[in-house]
């Protein structure tokens, strides 16, 4: 199996009280390689932090991840940040690209940090630009780009690694709603490409354009949905009537 999640729980307990938030209090699924994942829940019921866990940027109290065979909740700290850069890549709501580097430098970044060879790594963005239709923006700075620009431009950079898993937090949540169409559309394409990623999210238009659907509540996995061969139109209804009922019980 590609990605495990076994029982994950995460307390978080402020330093200066003794009140405890159960964040996530037993959540467990497995994914298969190639498979695009969106997660969905009422606000507080804890998607950002399984994120945040799948990113190891968060420990979990009890449980683990495993991806390809290796426990990455029981990575030691000196290795994290090595780990992370080599096989995952992160697409945030802001974008986070860097203000004094042009968006080709931006692109490069993390391969620049792992040392790859310059060479590769003009190799690289070349298949990757035409493909995220960026390639007249490359000596341009971040501030000369609007919101779907630098959200391509992000995801270039999520990309350029070639990483095992995409995780995106939110993703189209700066983008007015065209740019969001023209975002989604990409993932897709991207994940058509073999891309496995797992997108977390409050939008059902976007969740709908994922091939599963897994819904957080109480935290726990509430429910899941299978796209199948329905439209995102189709399967958007789905995962109203879904979140309704999430909504609903309360
Ligand atoms: N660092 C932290 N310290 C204490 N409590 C936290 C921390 N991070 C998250 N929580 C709590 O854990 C719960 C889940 O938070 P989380 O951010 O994962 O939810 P979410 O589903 O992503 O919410 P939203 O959709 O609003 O972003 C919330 O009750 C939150 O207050």
């Amino acid at each position: 199996m590609f990605l495990q999640v076994n029982h994950l729980e995460k307390v978080f307990q402020t330093r200066f009280s003794k009140e405890k938030t159960t964040a996530l209090s037993d959540v467990s699924f497995t994914a298969e390689e190639g498979e695009y994942i969106a997660i969905m829940g009422e606000s507080g019921s804890g998607k950002t932090t399984l994120l945040n866990i799948l990113a190891t940027l968060e420990k979990p109290s009890n449980g683990d991840v495993i991806l390809e065979n290796k426990k990455i909740s029981a990575i030691k700290e000196a290795q994290l940040a090595e780990f992370r850069r080599d096989h995952l890549g992160f697409v945030f709501q802001d974008f986070n690209l860097l203000d004094t580097l042009s968006i080709r430098d931006n692109i490069f970044l993390p391969l620049v940090l792992a040392r790859h060879p310059y060479i590769e790594m003009v190799e690289r963005l070349e298949a990757l630009a035409p493909k995220l239709s960026i390639s007249d923006l490359l000596d341009k700075q971040p501030f000369e780009l609007s919101g779907g620009q630098k959200q391509r431009v992000a995801i270039a950079r999520a990309l350029i690694t070639h990483p095992k898993l995409i995780l995106a937090d939110e993703p189209t949540a700066a983008l007015d709603s065209k740019n969001s169409d023209a975002l989604l559309e990409l993932f897709e394409h991207i994940n058509a490409d073999g891309q496995t990623v797992l997108m977390v999210t409050h939008s059902s238009l976007a969740a709908s354009h994922a091939g599963r659907v897994l819904f957080i509540k109480d935290g726990k996995i509430f429910h899941q949905l299978y796209r199948g061969s329905k439209t995102p139109r189709e399967f958007n209804l789905d995962i109203m009537s879904t979140m309704t009922t999430i909504l609903g019980g309360k």
